[in-house]
């Protein structure tokens, strides 16, 4: 009888992860194991793995481990490593409660971008505290065929490009990343956003994820969007004191944005676990293997 591996499977506005429980951190997960798991037809499928760890087990977490006991080991698709996931540390919140970790209000969970704060809520939602966006000099213009269009750097912990665009259909399929120049702004690849008004205080986007391509939400992508819409009309809460929200549709549903007047930002949307089961070890050596 061959050993079973535990996994979950939960999204965030149907942005899906396949999640690990592996609390003493004792699994090998190489980054082929990842992307035959996160496959969806020869795996379980997934935009991405969240790998659940104890941060004292962890080598890249332990320094937070006074502050946070569960670290999100978190993996794109494709077998990468990324260093935030916003949707992914609210579906993380949810399996840790689903398992009885943790019980609904506050916590707090390590990630590479640090240790986030994550507020579940009895209605079901979940609030995480994304920190600061960083937005650096620089044009940037992204591409999808014969268009192109002048990008908006935003840094959430990771690397996003964020478009306003007339029509979300000029993004195109995305079956591939959309190239983007100067190259040198965005060295370790970036997550490209395309973005269309709905209302005042309210956009709607698409996604192509490094590592995972199109996704149907992200949402570190959404913060950044927030912020790009907001300094585009004038908004700076850091500026003005006064706090900008914005209403971010995604294919897989919507998403919920705030930027504080400290510049601390906000998200809220759904976090759901869908399925849980086991893996075959042996099959999750073979198929790595092959
Ligand atoms: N879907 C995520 C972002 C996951 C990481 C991203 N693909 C990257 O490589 O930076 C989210 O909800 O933020």
């Amino acid at each position: 009888m061959s050993t079973r591996i535990a996994f979950l499977k939960g999204h965030g506005t149907e942005n899906d992860f396949v999640i690990v429980p592996d609390p003493e951190n004792v699994m090998d997960l190489p980054p082929a194991a990842v992307a035959t798991l996160c496959d969806r037809r020869a795996g379980i499928g997934g935009d991405g793995l969240l790998h659940v760890v104890r941060s004292a087990a962890h080598p890249e977490a332990k320094g937070m481990a006074a502050d946070a006991e569960w670290f999100m080991d978190y993996r794109n698709g494709d077998g990468s490593i990324a260093e935030m996931c916003g949707n992914g540390v609210r579906v993380f919140a949810r399996y840790l409660q689903r398992a009885g970790h943790v019980t609904e209000g506050d916590l707090a969970i390590a990630t590479r971008g640090g240790v986030k704060t994550v507020h579940i809520a009895k209605d079901g939602d979940v609030t995480v505290g994304m920190g600061k966006a960083v937005l650096p000099d620089g044009d940037v213009t992204v591409s999808v065929g014969e268009r192109s269009w002048p990008a908006r750097n935003v840094n959430m912990g990771n690397p996003h490009a964020v478009a306003f665009v007339d029509d979300l259909a000029h993004a195109g399929d995305l079956y591939s990343p959309p190239p983007f120049s100067p190259t040198a702004a965005y060295p370790d690849g970036v997550n490209v956003e395309f973005v269309v008004d709905r209302a005042p205080g309210h956009v709607a986007m698409r996604v192509h994820e490094r590592g995972a391509g199109e996704t149907r939400s992200c949402g570190t992508g959404a913060c950044a969007v927030a912020v790009a819409a907001a300094r585009r009309d004038g908004a700076d809460p850091t500026a003005t004191g006064t706090p900008a929200t914005y209403t971010v549709d995604v294919p897989g549903g919507t998403l919920v944005i705030t930027e504080r007047p400290d510049g601390e930002i906000e998200m809220t949307g759904p976090a759901v676990i869908v399925a849980e089961g086991e893996i075959d070890a042996d099959w999750l050596r073979s198929a790595t293997s092959a």
